[in-house]
């Protein structure tokens, strides 16, 4: 399917040389008798940037909860390395925007930092001249370079960013998504980042998992890039047709068990289910012909709306 033309959705032929930071394995969490994500497996290496993709309530912050630990996963399992120092850049930040907040104290709300620690961290993201700023004037791209500052401040192994392009427009998102690389290449860290926006992680992404409740496919945005059938659908005009298809013929129940195009209902998927096809000559659409919940199935995302929440 879109990520790869041969990569089953739960194989992960990667390298395994570098150091793994976070690994989970058949993980899940549930809410309310529901699965909120079920079935979750990747690893991310030191120098790796993996990337969420998927529609709004895919469950791409419940997986990067549950891979940093704020979430604790109801069944499978998930180990980090060590000691593994995280920065965490959320999709929602809890600020007081009636409060006066500069960038400098946005860096120390969670913790001590040296002025020397700051200023780097400001330097490396573009902003040293923004350190006395008011929070809450900075434009979109100033406002998440400011969080990413306080994300690498602390020196993390790995960096999780929740929709790290939010309220930027184009130019700057480009920028920024440099910025997230050059991070990666001068620290070595690791990089799990989320979006919805298919387009967004052909920048620097190595690794690319479509979730959907579950894995989807995963694989290289490169394979997608090259694709002919990319090409029709995201290159020249890319931005306005950040939506993606592609074909699931199964439901995930609510117990976990799972419906078939036939109507049969089994404790796990088949094999040759939608999303374990060998997808090549799939357009790289996405249109579920199922329900996952309620969300949207094609989405067109918009970007530089300055979402930024409070
Ligand atoms: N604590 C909770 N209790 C019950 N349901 C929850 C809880 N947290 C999240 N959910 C539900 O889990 C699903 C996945 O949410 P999640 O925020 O992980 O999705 P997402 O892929 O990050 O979505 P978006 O793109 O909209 O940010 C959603 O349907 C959400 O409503």
């Amino acid at each position: 399917m879109l990520m790869s033309k041969r990569a089953a959705p739960a194989a992960d032929n990667r390298p395994k040389s570098k150091e793994t930071l976070v690994s989970l394995s058949n993980a899940g969490i549930r809410r309310d008798g529901r699965w909120l994500v079920r079935g979750i497996e990747f690893d991310i290496a030191r120098g790796e940037v993996v990337t969420l993709i998927g529609p709004n309530g895919a469950g791409k912050s419940t997986t990067a909860k549950m891979a940093i630990g704020v979430l604790k996963a109801d069944e499978g399992s998930v180990t980090r390395k060590r000691d593994l120092r995280i920065g965490y850049v959320p999709q929602k930040l809890a600020i007081d925007w009636t409060m006066p907040l500069s960038v400098r104290r946005l860096m120390t709300l969670t913790g001590r930092l040296k002025d020397t620690e700051i200023a780097t961290a400001l330097e490396a993201t573009g902003i040293a001249h923004l350190a006395n700023s008011e929070v809450r004037h900075l434009s979109g791209g100033e406002f998440q370079r400011a969080l990413l500052a306080r994300a690498i401040a602390r020196k993390p192994d790995l960096m999780v960013l929740d929709e790290p392009v939010q309220g930027v427009d184009f130019a700057g998102e480009a920028a920024l998504y440099d910025l997230i690389r050059t991070i990666r290449n001068k620290t070595g860290c690791g990089i799990l980042m989320i979006s919805h926006d298919l387009h967004m992680v052909m920048a620097g992404t190595d690794t690319v998992i479509c979730l959907n409740g579950h894995v989807c496919c995963r694989g290289t945005p490169e394979v997608v890039s090259q694709s002919s059938d990319y090409m029709k659908l995201f290159g020249g005009n890319a931005r306005s047709l950040a939506v993606y298809n592609h074909h699931h013929d199964h439901t995930h129940l609510p117990d976990g068990r799972v419906r078939h195009a036939d109507g049969s209902i089994t404790e796990h998927c088949h094999p040759e289910d939608g999303h374990h096809h060998d997808h090549s000559g799939h357009d790289h659409g996405h249109s579920h012909d199922h329900a996952h919940g309620d969300h949207a199935h094609h989405h067109d995302t918009q970007k530089g709306e300055g979402t930024r929440h409070a």
